[in-house]
C-alpha cells in the first residue's frame, strides 16, 4: 500500500519536472497544482502579486481532495510553502509524504529566468522564499538538494521515500 507524495518547494525549484519524473518512475498518477489554480489566482500572480492564505485555501482544498482520491499512490507537485498548508493537506490524507526540493535563491532564480512564458514572474521569487517554512524535523518528511540533475534527485527520492513511510 503506497502513500501519495507531494513534491513541494518555491516556484522554479523543479516541482513539475521532478514530480512528473517521480510519478513515471513509481508508475503512479501525476498532477500539478498549477493546474488547480482559479483564473483569479493566475491573474493575481501574473500581475506580480503573491497569493495570500485566503487565495490559497480553496486551492489547497482541491489538492487535498485529489490526494484523498489517490491515497494508495500518486504524485502531486504543489508549493505547500507553509506548515499550516501541509497540515491542511494531511487532514485530507494523514499518510501523505512531502518531498521538499530545496535550493538557493541563486540557483532557482537562474532556472526561472531560463523558463520563458510561465505565468509566475521572477519578481515573485523573493516572496516565495519569504513565505517558505522548510520542513520541520517533526514532520518526518524528505528534503533534497535541487542543485543536481533530475535523475540523481529521483534516485535519492525513491530511496528516501519508503524509509519515511516506515516511520
Ligand atoms: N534538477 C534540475 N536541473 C536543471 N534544470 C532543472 C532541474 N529541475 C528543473 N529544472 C528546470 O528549471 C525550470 C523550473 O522547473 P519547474 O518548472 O519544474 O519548476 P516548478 O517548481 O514546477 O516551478 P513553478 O512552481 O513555478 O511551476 C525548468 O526550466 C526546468 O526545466
Ligand atoms: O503557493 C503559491 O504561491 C503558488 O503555488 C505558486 O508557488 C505557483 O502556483 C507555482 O509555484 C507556479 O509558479
Amino acid at each position: 500500500m503506497g502513500s501519495p507524495v507531494v513534491v513541494m518547494g518555491v516556484s522554479g525549484s523543479g516541482k513539475s519536472t521532478v514530480g512528473a519524473a517521480l510519478a513515471q518512475r513509481l508508475r503512479v498518477p501525476f498532477a500539478d497544482a498549477d493546474d488547480f489554480h482559479s483564473p483569479e489566482n493566475i491573474a493575481k500572480m501574473s500581475s506580480g502579486q503573491p497569493l495570500d492564505d485566503a487565495d490559497r485555501r480553496p486551492w489547497l482544498a482541491d489538492i487535498g481532495r485529489w490526494l484523498a482520491e489517490h491515497s494508495d499512490g500518486g504524485v502531486m507537485s504543489c508549493s505547500a510553502l507553509k506548515r499550516s498548508y501541509r497540515d491542511l493537506l494531511r487532514e485530507h490524507v494523514p499518510s501523505v509524504v512531502f518531498a521538499h526540493l530545496e535550493g538557493s535563491v541563486e540557483v532557482i532564480a537562474r532556472r526561472q529566468a531560463s523558463r520563458p512564458g510561465h505565468f509566475m514572474p521572477s519578481a515573485l521569487l523573493r516572496s516565495q522564499f519569504d513565505t517558505l517554512e522548510p520542513l520541520d524535523p517533526a514532520e518526518r518528511d524528505v528534503t533534497v538538494d535541487v542543485d543536481r540533475d533530475v535523475d540523481t534527485i529521483i534516485d535519492d527520492l525513491v530511496v528516501a521515500l519508503p524509509a519515511v513511510e516506515e516511520n
